[in-house]
């Protein structure tokens, strides 16, 4: 069965102050097999985060349909599914990272990841130390760690971002740029991690501005363009 199947999917949006309905995207269709993971392409502005806001419901879709087939609840359709079932969603299986950090404002960045990781259910002895694995790993430096993140650079609240996501092992990872603002070892970095989550199995949609660093890492593209999907072999994007 399909991980997640996105059927005939579009966005609207309302710019009020101009009384205007203007459609974002339309008729996107693609789908995913459990562990798989497909990469989104297209130039700026064609939708690409829009798709992977409306499959996290921050956006509400208007056509079309999600499934998702879900570990607690079976298969659902998360354009229509209820607000409790996806709160429950995004606290166990499905997880988003961009580059921009929305949290709980007065929380260190250390207690951030151990937050993310007690949500789960985790005991708080085993919470300290992931959390500390999971900074250490994404080379968060020690001196943040008992920091407020809003004063963080953009690469570090990213890779918080990224430690939060990862540390809670979700079935489904949305990657919206996560390697944006990195110099290349955190590139690196975040690579080796998405390594590690496909071997786990970690089922995965992400957008990446470099093309180059999707190579071979991908199983599937879907290019906003063409709306077509592309199974990849073994490189991506060594045409540009
Ligand atoms: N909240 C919003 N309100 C109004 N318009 C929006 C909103 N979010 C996105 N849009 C518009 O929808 C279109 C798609 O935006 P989106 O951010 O999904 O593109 P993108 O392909 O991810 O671009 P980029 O690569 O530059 O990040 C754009 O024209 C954008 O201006």
């Amino acid at each position: 069965m399909k991980m997640l199947d996105v059927k005939e999917f579009g966005k609207r949006f309302t710019i009020h102050h101009l009384g205007k309905t203007i459609p974002a995207i339309e008729h996107i269709n693609f789908s995913l097999d459990a562990g798989e993971f497909i990469g989104i392409i297209g130039k700026s502005g064609s939708g690409k985060s829009t798709i992977l806001k409306s499959i996290y419901r921050s956006y509400l879709p208007d056509s079309g349909n999600i499934f998702y087939n879900s570990e607690r609840f079976g298969l659902v359709d998360l354009a229509n599914i209820s607000e409790r079932e996806m709160l429950y969603l995004r606290k166990y299986e499905i997880g988003y990272v961009s580059q921009f950090l929305n949290v709980m404002p007065r929380t260190t960045c250390r207690q951030l990841v151990i937050n993310a990781l007690l949500e789960m259910g985790e005991t708080e002895e085993i919470a300290l130390v992931e959390a500390e694995k999971a900074l250490t790993h994404f080379e968060m430096d020690p001196k943040l760690w008992d920091s407020y993140p809003n004063t963080f650079s953009g690469g570090e609240k990213l890779r918080l971002n990224i430690a939060m996501a990862t540390v809670k092992n979700p079935r489904l990872l949305l990657l919206d740029e996560p390697t944006a603002s990195l110099d290349q070892q955190s590139k690196v970095k975040v690579r080796e991690m998405i390594e590690k989550l496909k071997n786990r199995g970690t089922t995965l949609v992400g957008i990446f501005h470099d093309i180059e660093f999707m190579e071979g890492l991908c199983d599937k593209v879907y290019d906003m363009q063409t709306r077509e999907m592309t199974v990849v072999k073994e490189t991506v994007g060594n045409e540009s």
